[in-house]
């Protein structure tokens, strides 16, 4: 059994527009309500391939019932926790050609208090389960450490631990040594501090956020597909998508499909890859079943190290530090 945390869940609206144009009216072509949340996805993405998940879900306010009622409403099997405040709901803006503009809510703040009874209660719902996926940003007030904490605490009950974050957050977990890390471009560029231009940059990027702490890492690369480094070697692969539809979740859909084929070597990375790009051929954040997942379009093998990326990413430009007014 896979148990996922999401410590900031959220309600997904996306919106079909035909273009983004900043200060206009825009009619919308579609929209539909998923519930959402990084860890949230992984376990509906496991429930709709029929592989055994748990979630342990904090809620807060009206949007939070809304929230656990869509998953009800799926069959998902959770564990929730009332919190203070009201869940966020974040907006996706999708246009046709794939493009998408995403805009997260902070979500509401967690008191210390609030994050050890979720702490527990993610150890008392693991009864089964071999491994724990902690995903997604940090809600306000929360210490950057939080999972850094929690993953020795669940990897002292034994626990496999899968961390997808960014920022801070994913600094400061490597040093916990968590099973897997899942790093999009954007955040294995701006955790390392590295441009990352070509499958090589990924591949020794990868292998710093090891020689930080983390046994294996699964890098998503968008359009061009993944890197998996750990123990056993280094695999690169990819799945062609024609018609993307919305890639949120994405993510989710192939960490998900890397859990569920045992987590580890080439076979874990070309399921990952099915699953995600499922995901990217669906609606809004709507997590793919084995109706939708092509196979005979996945393609792994060694990294090229050379081969260029799309869209090549560099790490964000630190902020310039004010001089003191101290003398
Ligand atoms: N435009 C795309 N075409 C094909 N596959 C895609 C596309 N976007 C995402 N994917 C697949 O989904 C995975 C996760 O997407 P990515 O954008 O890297 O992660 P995240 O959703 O976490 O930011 C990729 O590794 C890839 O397999
Ligand atoms: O926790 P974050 O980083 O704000 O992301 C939350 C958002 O990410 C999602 O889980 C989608 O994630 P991915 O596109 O990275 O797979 C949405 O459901 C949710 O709105």
């Amino acid at each position: 059994m896979i148990l996922t945390l999401t410590l900031n869940p959220s309600l997904d609206r996306t919106i079909e527009i035909a273009a983004l144009a900043r200060g206009a009216v825009i009619r919308a072509a579609g929209a539909r309500l998923d519930p959402g949340g990084k860890g949230v996805n992984v376990s509906r993405a496991l429930l709709a391939n029929g592989v055994a998940a748990r979630a342990v879900v904090p809620f807060a306010g009206d949007e939070g019932a809304q929230l656990v009622r869509l998953l009800a409403a799926e069959g998902l099997d959770m564990v929730t926790v009332p919190v203070a405040g009201t869940t966020r709901s974040n907006v996706t803006l999708a246009e046709p050609d794939g493009t998408v503009t995403k805009i997260n809510e902070p979500g509401p703040a967690l008191s210390a208090a609030e994050l050890d009874t979720i702490a527990e209660t993610v150890l008392a719902a693991a009864h089964e389960a071999d491994w724990v996926v902690a995903s997604g940003s940090l809600p306000p007030e929360v210490p950057a450490d939080v999972y850094a904490r929690l993953c020795r605490r669940f990897a002292a009950a034994g626990l496999h631990v899968a961390v997808d974050t960014s920022g801070p957050a994913l600094a400061c977990v490597l040093a916990a040594g968590p099973a897997l890390v899942k790093p999009n471009l954007d955040e294995l560029a701006a955790v390392t501090g590295r441009p990352l231009a070509r499958v090589g940059d990924v591949v020794e990027a990868a292998a710093g956020l090891r020689a930080a702490g983390a046994r294996t890492v699964l890098a998503s690369l968008g359009a061009d597909g993944a890197v998996l480094v750990e123990d056993g070697g280094v695999w690169y692969g990819e799945a062609a998508v024609t018609e993307p539809r919305s890639s949120v979740g994405a993510g989710d859909a192939m960490l998900a499909g890397f859990l569920a084929a045992g987590g580890r070597g080439a076979p874990a990375l070309a399921e990952a890859l099915a699953w995600g790009a499922a995901a990217v051929r669906l609606p809004g954040s709507r997590m793919p079943g084995p109706a939708d997942i092509d196979r005979a379009g996945v393609r792994t093998g060694l990294p090229d190290p050379a081969r260029p990326l799309t869209v090549p990413h560099a790490p964000p430009v630190p902020e310039p530090v004010a001089p003191s007014s101290h003398g």
